[in-house]
């Protein structure tokens, strides 16, 4: 049995380093998906956050230097919330759901850009996404936006004031990379890599050109 087939409707995150061109494409892709659904509704929603108390999560964790083991499990009890909630709610009625991150993310930061031990977040994600039948909550679809650290760090300049976690420096960010490479290595039917380093355009016309299989 595929995960795909778990719920009746499908669930895709966006993954990568800041700055690697997820928001650039994100709200375009949504707009995909309903064009080619139309007879299903498009929930667009992020993490860390999703629902009102994952915001209010959401908020410390981008501000408040903390411990990683309280990072983690804070970033999983927002995401637990956000499962019950929002994500698989909207799974059981058909709808497609687009993640702006999910657990890739805690595996790639907390574990390879701060080091906490996969194992911790191996039970973690069992914990949060282990269903009554024993199966795992995965998304069906990961787009992870693979780019160097040093061009993303590059592009990140140019525009915003960095959050706690966009300071962190670039080896840093080599480091939460290698970790969203190992994780697509690891699941490859569920991951697919895009080349930031493209044009914007290259890139939207190689999103278009996906093939989801439902
Ligand atoms: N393919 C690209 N080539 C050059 N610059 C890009 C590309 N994609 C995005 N950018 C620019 O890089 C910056 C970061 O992109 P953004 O989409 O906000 O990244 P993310 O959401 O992954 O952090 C923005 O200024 C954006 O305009
Ligand atoms: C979901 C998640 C995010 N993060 C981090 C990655 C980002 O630096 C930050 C917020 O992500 P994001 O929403 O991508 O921020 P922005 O759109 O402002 O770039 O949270 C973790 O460290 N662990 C996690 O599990």
């Amino acid at each position: 049995m595929t995960k795909t087939s778990l719920y009746p409707g499908f669930f895709i995150s966006f993954e990568g380093i800041d700055g690697a061109g997820k928001s650039t494409h994100i709200e375009s892709f949504k707009k995909l998906m309903q064009e080619r659904y139309p007879d299903r509704e498009v929930v667009m929603t992020r993490e860390p956050g999703g629902t009102p108390l994952g915001e209010q999560l959401r908020n410390l964790l981008l501000d408040a230097p903390m411990n990683l083991e309280t990072e983690a499990l804070l970033m999983f009890a927002a995401r637990r919330e956000h499962i019950a909630q929002i994500i698989e709610p909207a799974l059981l009625a058909g709808k497609i759901v687009i993640s702006d991150r999910f657990t890739d993310a805690s595996f790639a930061y907390q574990g390879g850009g701060r080091g906490l031990s996969l194992a911790k977040l191996n039970d973690l994600e069992q914990w949060v996404q282990g269903r009554a039948d024993g199966k795992l909550l995965q998304p069906n679809l990961t787009i992870l936006f693979d780019l160097p650290g040093e061009i993303a760090q590059a592009r990140r300049s140019k525009v915003r004031t960095p959050d706690k976690f966009e300071k962190l420096d670039l080896v840093f960010f080599e480091k939460v990379r290698q970790e969203y490479l190992r994780r697509a290595l690891e699941d490859p039917s569920r991951f697919h890599k895009v080349d930031a380093t493209q044009t914007p355009e290259a890139i939207w016309n190689g999103l278009q050109a996906l093939e989801i299989n439902w």
